[in-house]
């Protein structure tokens, strides 16, 4: 449900030309882009190529040294870092991981993990975390102050494929909810968001920037990343057919609740269909997801 106003379409932040230079070398160089208020912006390219010190450089971390960042008035940002220093060795509930660098009424705590499916969680010991689970707890703790722009790099990290497609959908949500501005931060070819409105593919410089179908098609990406990135490169489309409660039981679009789903349980479109899956049909993940390379018929789901 689309929450926000769409029509506001607020900058947030512009960078023109902006660049970040350490020990005598530019890491980034003429970068070129601006995130608005509902908007989706994926920073992708190889390791090293500049995708966070950019972030930094957007929300103010990190100093340019050429160009320009403008950020609006009062700018509120929810940062998940790509690294988050902390002691495992104490013992940090997931309530507690929230109010770790600043203080939150308990409905505000409570809201977040809400969002995130984490409510259920909130005592529980963050090191016995999944990495599903470690990602929805600090996206929990970037929303709930309600930030404008929310900065995720690499979400996904530690999470496997029917985690990162659902986590992606929880992202979209947030989104669709709030109507802030998303940058994010991945590496991995493999998924893009199919809900991304700019990719800007990164290579110390703007190597191309566009629609993800733009991107993935024009000469610098494939020289970037080679000839068979184009087929790498896929957006996913998501029959959402189920719901995960926050007791753990799983509320089917049929109206049916399980203690668990697995496909050909009889609960889910795909059980209806062939060929539908696009990965191993015995994964139990439920979650159906279907990737459409770019060059076939582009596909989306709402
Ligand atoms: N503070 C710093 N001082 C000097 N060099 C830095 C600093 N921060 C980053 N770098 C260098 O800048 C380059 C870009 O780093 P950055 O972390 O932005 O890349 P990235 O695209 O996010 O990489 P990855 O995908 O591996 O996370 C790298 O070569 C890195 O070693």
């Amino acid at each position: 449900m689309l929450n926000f106003r769409p029509q506001e379409k607020t900058t947030l932040v512009r960078l023109s030309n902006s660049g970040v230079r350490r020990n005598g070398r530019w890491l980034v160089r003429g970068v070129d882009f601006s995130i608005s208020r509902g908007e989706i912006v994926t920073l992708i390219g190889p390791n090293g190529s500049g995708k966070s010190t950019t972030a930094k450089m957007a929300i103010g971390v990190l100093r340019t040294d050429e160009g320009r960042v403008e950020r609006l008035a009062g700018l509120k940002v929810g940062y998940v870092p790509q690294k988050l220093s902390v002691d495992w060795t104490l013992p940090l509930t997931v309530e507690r991981l929230m109010t770790l660098t600043g203080p939150l009424k308990g409905r505000e705590i409570e809201e977040a993990l809400s969002a995130t499916g984490m409510l259920h969680m909130a005592k529980a010991e963050v090191q016995h975390l999944s990495g599903g689970e470690f990602q929805r707890a600090l996206l929990a703790r970037a929303i709930a102050r309600k930030p404008d722009l929310l900065v995720l790099d690499e979400p996904v990290q530690g999470v496997d494929f029917s985690g990162e497609i659902a986590l992606y959908e929880l992202i979209k949500q947030i989104r669709n909810r709030t109507g802030c501005g998303i940058l994010l931060i991945s590496h991995d070819l493999h998924i893009v968001m199919a809900e991304t409105d700019t990719v800007v593919c990164l290579n110390g410089h703007v190597c191309c920037r566009g629609t993800p179908q733009a991107v993935s098609q024009s000469p610098e990406y494939l020289k970037l990343f080679g000839g068979r990135a184009a087929g790498a490169l896929a957006v996913y489309s998501h029959r959402h057919d189920h719901t995960h409660l926050p007791d753990g039981r799983v509320l089917h679009a049929d109206g049916s609740v399980a203690d668990s789903c697995f496909p050909g349980d009889g609960h889910h479109h795909s059980d209806a269909v062939e060929n539908i899956h696009d990965h191993d049909p015995d994964c139990g993940c439920g979650h159906h997801a279907r990737l459409h390379g770019f060059e076939g018929s582009e596909k989306r789901d709402a």
